[in-house]
């Protein structure tokens, strides 16, 4: 949330001076046609009204009548590991962060190392998504939209954050297995597939696909630019107009 400063209410002052001022002159040299009696209307007018406008501009920042608090909303994305959640969420982000609103991106391996004791059994995530599900919702109430990427694999883990939480957008992030397999840069299939690690969504453990996301990207077929272009979209169709 930005606040406008009293140093800004004068620069506006000034800049509105010119513009207001500029005209005045014309104004009274075309109807008197005296450049004399123009240049000072101008000069009295440009100190008083830089004056007034702060006032003026210093009065309505007091009034609350007429704002509408900004409605925040969580993107939330949802899908196997290497689906692609961060590299989109991240790329929205960067697009969402130019429509100047409050904003915050929590994506899973940040939240994992700020609570670190969380494992990957059904319990443990379901808790995972609970805290998770109560960060957004603290955010939320202070007008911040959130995008937030997890693997999130349960559906009543979804469910849980879908009543928690205001205006939230599911987007499924879609890839085929196989696919995920190959973009295993992280070298976590691999070490799932030899038993190294348990639970993990897609090996040995079940992804519930969404039934009701708001959005479904398969990134099989589109871009990360495309994605990011639809989510955009829906959201300035919906919540940022
Ligand atoms: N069993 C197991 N052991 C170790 N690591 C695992 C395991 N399961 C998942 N992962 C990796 O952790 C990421 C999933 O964490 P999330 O917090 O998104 O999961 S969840 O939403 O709580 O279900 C996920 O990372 P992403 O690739 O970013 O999705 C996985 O690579
Ligand atoms: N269409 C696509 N959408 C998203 N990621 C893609 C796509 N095509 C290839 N990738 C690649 O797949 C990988 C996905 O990794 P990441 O975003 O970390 O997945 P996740 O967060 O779901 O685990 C990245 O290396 C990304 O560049």
């Amino acid at each position: 949330m930005y606040k406008d400063t009293n140093i800004r209410s004068v620069a506006k002052g000034v800049s509105w001076r010119v513009f207001a001022t500029t005209t005045t002159i014309i104004i009274v040299y075309v109807f008197f046609g005296r450049l004399d009696l123009a240049i000072a209307a101008g000069i009295i007018e440009t100190f008083a009204k830089i004056a007034l406008y702060w006032a003026h501009e210093r009065a309505w920042v007091k009034i609350r009548w007429g704002r509408k608090k900004i409605e925040p909303f969580n993107l939330w994305f949802t899908g196997l590991p290497l689906s692609g959640k961060t590299t989109i969420a991240d790329a929205v982000y960067k697009e969402l962060e130019k429509l100047d609103i409050p904003l915050e991106r929590i994506d899973s391996k940040d939240i994992r190392e700020l609570i670190p004791d969380i494992g990957y059994t059904r319990e443990d995530r379901n808790r995972h998504m609970h805290r998770v599900g109560h960060l957004i919702k603290t955010l939320q109430n202070n007008s911040i939209s959130t995008v937030a990427s997890f693997v999130s694999p349960y559906s009543e883990s979804r469910k849980a954050i879908r009543e928690m939480v205001k205006n939230n957008v599911v987007v499924y992030v879609k890839a085929d297995i196989e696919t995920c397999k190959k973009r295993d840069y992280k070298g976590k299939y691999a070490k799932a597939l030899v038993g190294q690690l348990q639970n993990f969504t897609g090996v040995n453990d079940i992804y519930e696909e969404p039934q009701h996301a708001e959005i479904v990207i398969d990134t099989d077929k589109t871009s990360v630019e495309e994605a990011t272009k639809i989510i955009i979209k829906y959201i300035k169709a919906h919540y940022v107009k």
